[in-house]
């Protein structure tokens, strides 16, 4: 497995790599003493899969506060996705700051996700499924939102939304979140 720390501290890139013979191939996806080498959250007590049944369909951003505040490893296991992360922590150099990674199961990228970051994505294909191994139990009073669109953020989105769920349509500017 290749990690890589991105331009924004803390949130990784983790590759895996397949190890390929004439049955196919064998990839190890997560490994507990490669993550803590990297300084990396290895427990997990939620695994959950979103399927999103239309190309263009937009979830997020979400996170959760404190004190329940999750680190994320997401794949896509189906279909291609536009993954995004913002990062909202309060005295960081890069605040506000977004970055986006194309994850297919192809592609077998992961995306390691800090406390204190949003998270959000849009299908790039029909039928998408997104896995999410998550550090900590859903909390729904904890569960917050900060808007898709934001002009703070400027997420360049690849497609128009097609399919979003109300909340995420109605979630509060950043401005009106940190009052
Ligand atoms: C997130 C979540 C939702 N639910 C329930 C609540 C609700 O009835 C239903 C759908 O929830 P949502 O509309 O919040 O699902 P969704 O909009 O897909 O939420 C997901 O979005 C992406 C961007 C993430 O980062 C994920 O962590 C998660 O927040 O599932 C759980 O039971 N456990 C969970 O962990």
């Amino acid at each position: 497995m290749q990690f890589t720390e991105t331009e924004l501290k803390g949130v990784w890139l983790i590759e895996p790599t397949p190890t390929i013979d004439d049955r196919g191939s064998f990839t190890r996806v997560f490994c507990e003493k490669e993550m803590a080498d990297c300084g990396l959250a290895t427990r997990f007590v939620q695994h959950s899969r979103s399927h999103s049944v239309r190309k263009g369909t937009l979830r997020g951003l979400h996170f959760q506060e404190q004190p329940y505040t999750e680190v994320k490893l997401v794949s896509c296991v189906r279909g291609a996705v536009f993954d995004v992360v913002v990062d909202l922590r309060p005295n960081s150099p890069t605040r506000n700051r977004w970055l986006g990674f194309e994850l297919t199961p192809a592609n077998m990228k992961q995306v390691y996700i800090p406390e204190g970051f949003a998270h959000g994505l849009q299908t790039l294909t029909d039928d998408a499924e997104v896995s999410y191994m998550i550090s900590q139990f859903y909390t729904p009073h904890a569960a917050k939102g900060v808007r898709y669109n934001d002009p703070v953020f400027s997420i360049n989105w690849p497609l128009m939304p097609t399919a979003m769920s109300d909340r995420d349509k109605s979630w509060p500017l950043l401005r009106k979140l940190v009052h």
